[in-house]
């Protein structure tokens, strides 16, 4: 109920169109059966009066039976035009809410989501709830009022009438409906699930398919995810059936209701209480009352699945951000150190920090190495820095004050950074490299690309800097991917670089032509390095080395590379 009444607080932007809509449907069902009661009372009328050889006026109901064809038609065509604004508009305001509230999530409180899951919730959930109003909202309001001026018009009639109308309008209407939603549930749960699961599952094989090839002849990845397909079509076969069930039974109340109008009316008719024309005009009208029940237990089916989709977005929404935005954020300073504090990281469900009482500063035009064996926490230092994360201990600041007190976007702005696993998007060379600087010339790209080492690569394209990376850079080698990416961290214009593992890939004289260009590039800005290799170490003012989260040794470059083995691959150029 909490999620129907917060999907339903989504719509009040659009409520007024909605109203509308729902008030034009009801109109419209009221002039369909307005219209079949006119005809009904007509035909008869004219019949009655012939047998009877009187002459009656056939021109105020033929002028009442186009009025309503025409207001039915109108009504309806209006219908579906304001329902679909309503509906558009919605759509409109939903993806970006979704978008604003996921966002500030990424990367760490998504962490958990399979990457196909995450597409359902943008796709099938958001889609499902795009069209509750359509498929949900609409026909259940425009029911109750329909059926409210309806049975309000067949009871100033007859009484009796009404009640079985009444009756059989609720039974088809919300007692099978509730029976189907009951019936209905699981299976729409099971729909809802199975294609999300079904999705990340596909997702994850397509992106995988290299290592399953190699690793999984025996194709067990793929009967599973036929399996979780199987499990769907069952789930929609169960789905498809109960709609079924729910459409008969519709349907045969209608007739039900008919058949019990003619059966209580024929008797007063003979009996002289009920005019003969008014007969066959409840007949009719009762049985034009069931179009508006008939979409009912569509729409209560379609609700659990809804429901379900709903839940699945608030509980993605309702997470909360890892590092909450202040309410009045400073302003960032356009220079300023990036210091450590006792600085400490305990992921959530880890049982020992991965950053424990970590301190260093990086002042302005500083240079500070991080070294340290894999799982030491170098790379939580850069999550740290760029604000992924909250410290759980101590403190990380940007300009003396904490980096909580900036926006996140601003703060951003400052570090330009080459993390693992730098991302490259499925586009151009070009449109990878001006993600960093909008504004760059072709000049400044290229210079960009021969300090980072890849110039060469790109300018043996046929295509240059329009060459296409491919999906995730599947058509450029790991070393090209890398150097790519480190040409977008040194075309950034920010104070304060943080590199984490920049000539990884590469030979031994690439790193080290590479390495000399950085150095080069990144005169007088803040530099923090970090690498397993030793590769220009020896040209950073500090280096720290990590062990298990805590810095274990650091100094200068000449006293800790001769603790920590001697000057590695490249070092020395
Ligand atoms: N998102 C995460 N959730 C939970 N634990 C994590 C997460 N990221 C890293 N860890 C753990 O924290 C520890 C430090 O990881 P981190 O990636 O910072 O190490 P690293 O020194 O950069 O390693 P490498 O040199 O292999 O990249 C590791 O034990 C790792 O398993």
């Amino acid at each position: 109920m909490t999620d129907f009444l917060r999907l339903i607080a989504l719509m009040r932007p659009q409520a007024l169109w909605m109203v509308v809509a729902v008030l034009l449907s009801a109109v419209a069902s009221l002039a369909h059966m307005a219209l079949m009661a006119a005809s009904g009372w007509f035909i008869t009328a004219m019949a009655l009066a012939g047998a009877a050889g009187i002459a009656i006026d056939v021109f105020a109901p033929a002028a009442y039976i186009r009025g309503f064809a025409i207001a039915r038609t109108v009504s309806r065509y209006v219908e579906r035009l304001v329902g679909h604004q309503a509906t558009l508009k919605f759509v409109a305001s939903l993806r970006p809410w979704f978008f604003i509230r996921l966002t500030p999530l990424a990367p760490a409180a998504l962490e958990d989501q399979r990457s196909g899951d995450l597409l359902a919730r943008l796709k099938g959930d958001i889609d499902r709830l795009e069209f509750a109003f359509l498929r949900v909202i609409s026909p259940l309001a425009a029911a109750v009022v329909v059926l409210a001026v309806g049975l309000t018009f067949i009871s100033a009639f007859d009484h009796a009438i009404a009640l079985v109308v009444a009756l059989a309008a609720v039974l088809s209407g919300l007692g099978l409906p509730l029976l189907v939603q009951r019936l209905a549930a699981p299976a729409a749960r099971a729909v809802t699930a199975h294609g999300a699961e079904l999705n990340a599952a596909l997702v994850d094989h397509l992106e995988g398919r290299a290592e399953l090839d190699i690793y999984d002849p025996g194709r067990r990845h793929r009967a599973a995810l036929e399996a979780t397909s199987d499990t769907l079509i069952a789930a929609e076969g169960r789905l498809a059936g109960i709609a079924g069930f729910a459409g008969a039974g519709v349907g045969l109340a209608a007739q039900a209701s008919l058949l019990a109008v003619i059966l209580i009316g024929a008797p007063r008719v003979l009996g002289g209480s009920l005019p003969g024309p008014d007969l066959p005009m409840l007949a009719l009208f009762a049985l034009a009352l069931f179009e508006v029940v008939a979409p009912l237990p569509l729409a209560i089916q379609t609700l659990p699945g809804t429901l379900a989709s709903a839940r699945r977005i608030f509980t993605l929404v309702d997470r909360p951000p890892p590092v909450a935005e202040p309410a009045a954020p400073r302003p960032v300073p356009a220079q300023g150190a990036l210091a450590f504090a006792h600085a400490g990281l305990t992921y959530p469900g880890a049982g020992a920090p991965a950053v424990d009482d970590v301190s260093f500063t990086l002042e302005p035009g500083r240079r500070v190495g991080v070294v340290g064996q894999s799982g030491s926490g170098k790379s939580s230092l850069v999550s740290l820095a760029l604000r992924f994360r909250a410290p759980t201990t101590g403190a990380v600041r940007f300009a003396g004050k904490s980096v909580a007190a900036y926006d996140a976007d601003s703060l951003r702005a400052r570090l330009a950074v080459l993390a693992q696993g730098d991302h490259l998007f499925s586009a151009t060379i070009r449109e990878n490299l001006t993600l960093a600087a909008p504004d760059a010339s072709d000049d400044a790209l290229k210079a960009a690309c021969a300090k980072a080492g890849i110039l060469a690569f790109i300018e043996a394209q046929p295509k240059g800097l329009d060459t296409f990376v491919g999906a995730h850079g599947a058509k450029v080698s790991g070393g090209e991917a890398r150097r790519l990416g480190l040409a977008r961290a040194l075309l950034k214009d920010a104070p304060i670089l943080i590199l984490d593992e920049p000539t990884e890939g590469l030979d031994t004289q690439t790193e080290r032509d590479v390495m000399a260009a950085v150095l080069e590039a990144t005169e007088g800005r803040a530099l923090l390095l970090i690498s397993h290799r030793h590769a220009r170490l020896d040209a950073m003012d500090e280096i720290i080395v990590m062990a298990d989260g805590r810095i274990t040794a650091r100094g200068a470059p000449a006293e800790i590379l001769k603790t920590i083995g001697g000057r590695g691959p490249g070092a020395g150029g």
